[in-house]
């Protein structure tokens, strides 16, 4: 009996270990110990005292054996430090995602390098797993490797795991190809209003895809003997829905031409991984994609998605709000032009290295080095637009940066029906922002910011404007509930913390 306890409490720091993507050596090295005792301890065969076990959890951060109901994670933030040094921007929630649904077209094995260990990667890893995908973390827990099955199993598919996460909807485009009857669950995701499927339904049924939504699933059916006679124009220019489009396309035997793509960041790094998979795409960077779509794909592949350029936003903003000199390293500069343009017209002082490639061949980098500067108010309202524009997911970091400039700012986010709303959680901090109607917003700065308790908006960008206003703040303030941010960052405190920040993490028991 004691035995089968020390084993299943050695799995599970075997698992937490992984999931944090150390080595035995590494924890051994936490821990003071060595590679053999890590490894007895993982296989159950050593006694292990309960102080032990609590070194283990503090190392690896994760409760490994928890009083009753293991909480939320929340974070204490000690305030009015500055930041320095440099940090690197991990690679995009937005293009992960989607590159791993696009596995599902490849009945090879593919890797995928560097992806970012976040909740929302892991929420499709568990649908995939559910269905039968073998997936694993390699490399010391950097890179990914997915092996799909020769079928699916979308019966065992983990429904809790799938109706968090939109981008499940991203199934439909490859799935279409393997079956002519599937259900999958509604879409989840941040809580930002409304988000529409329909122009996904529009853009499918060329390839034969029907939908019908019943009580908390989508019913989908195929009539293969319907395929694209004409160019596909997309209702709006959304990012996920060219990616389902360009995903349905890539396994079309023959030509398919998409108008009014997207070509933000994400779409560009499906394209350049269709194009590993043999799928050729022309007008990459376009809002006209041209798709040589093959029946069949079975070849191994190994990508490197690019930087995510709204985490690039993130770190500048931190480094804005904390008046602090950072770089910034690996910044998708493409994705990030008219946020640097109208900061420069702001004030910024900042200096760009020369351009590198990103480790997929195609993204341009760059590292960025932010000072403090006198902010000044834009003349113009700060509002986003389809790439090449401002970019909808950076919106919400202007709110940071508006308050800490002298002046009015007016931020119009007239994307999404409630993440406006949430940015006048900053008056709590101190910051005044007032809510003009539900998408537009006017900030008064600059600001005198000061500590708070408070819930996490369940909005992920809303909720890291919050975080980068705590730590402005003198004192020491408390966000609760940190799940949002853990869908879009990796390790965020942590890293935070590499550069200056004091941000501790907590849990309830
Ligand atoms: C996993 C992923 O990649 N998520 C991104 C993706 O979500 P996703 O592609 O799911 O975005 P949605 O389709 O929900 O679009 C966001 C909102 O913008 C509206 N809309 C969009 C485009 C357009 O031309 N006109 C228009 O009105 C939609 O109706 C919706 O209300 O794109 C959003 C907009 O860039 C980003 O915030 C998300 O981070
Ligand atoms: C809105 C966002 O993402 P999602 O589409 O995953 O909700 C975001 O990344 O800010």
């Amino acid at each position: 009996m004691a035995d089968d306890y020390l084993v299943r409490i050695g799995k599970l720091i075997r698992d937490a270990r992984q999931h944090r993507g150390w080595t035995q050596t590494q924890l051994a090295e936490a821990l003071g110990t060595s590679q053999s005792a890590v490894n007895r301890i993982e296989r159950g065969n050593q006694n292990i005292s309960l102080e032990m076990i609590a070194r283990i959890g503090e190392a690896l951060d994760s409760e490994i054996v928890s009083l009753g109901y293991a909480g939320p994670m929340h974070l204490r933030v000690v305030g009015g430090r500055r930041l320095s040094g440099s940090i690197d921007v991990k690679t995009s929630k937005n293009a992960c995602v989607a590159l791993l649904c696009a596995t599902l077209l490849n009945a090879g094995r593919t890797t995928l390098r560097r992806v970012a260990r976040i909740e929302e990667v892991y929420r499709i890893l568990e649908v995939l797993g559910s269905i039968g995908v073998r997936t694993r973390w390699i490399n010391d827990g950097n890179d990914l490797e997915i092996v799909p099955p020769a079928q699916l199993d979308l019966e065992s598919m983990d429904l809790e795991a799938a109706r968090r996460t939109r981008s499940v909807i991203m199934f439909l485009g490859p799935l279409l190809h393997r079956m002519e009857r599937f259900k999958l669950p509604y879409a989840g995701g941040c809580d930002l209003g409304t988000r529409t499927v329909t122009p996904h339904m529009t853009a499918l049924r060329h390839f034969g895809l029907e939908i019908t939504a019943t009580d908390g699933t989508y019913l989908a059916e195929v009539d293969r003997t319907i395929a694209p006679k004409r160019a596909i124009v997309l209702t709006e220019r959304g990012d996920t829905v060219t990616e389902n489009a360009l995903l349905a396309a890539a396994r079309h035997d023959g030509v398919t031409v998409i108008r009014n793509a997207s070509s933000n960041y994400m779409v560009q790094d499906l394209c350049f991984f269709l194009e590993e998979l043999g799928v050729r795409v022309d007008g990459i960077g376009t809002t006209t994609l041209t798709v040589h779509g093959v029946a069949k794909i079975d070849r191994d592949v190994d990508f490197a998605p690019s930087e995510d350029p709204v985490e690039a936003m993130s770190l500048l903003a931190a480094a804005v709000v904390t008046e602090s000199e950072l770089t910034i390293r690996r910044v998708p500069v493409e994705f990030l032009e008219i946020e640097l343009a109208v900061l420069e017209e702001m004030g910024l002082d900042h200096e760009r290295s020369a351009e590198y490639p990103a480790d997929n061949g195609r993204t341009r980098l760059i590292d960025l080095t932010v000072r403090p500067s006198k902010l000044q108010a834009p003349l113009d309202k700060i509002h986003p637009m389809p790439f090449p524009g401002l970019n909808i997911d950076n919106v919400p970091f202007f709110a940071a940066i508006a308050a800490t400039a002298q002046g009015q700012t007016l931020i119009h986010d007239w994307v999404y029906d409630n993440r406006a709303i949430y940015l006048t959680d900053l008056t709590r901090l101190g910051a005044q922002v007032k809510l003009l109607d539900p998408h537009r917003v006017l900030v008064d700065g600059p600001t005198r910011w000061r500590s708070a308790e408070m819930m996490c908006p369940p909005a992920l960008r809303p909720a890291v404007v919050v975080l980068l206003a705590m730590m402005a703040a003198e004192g020491t303030s408390v966000l609760r509930n940190v799940y949002v941010i853990n869908r879009g960052y990796e390790d965020l405190a942590e890293r935070l913390n590499s550069i200056g920040a004091q941000i501790e993490i907590f849990r309830d028991i």
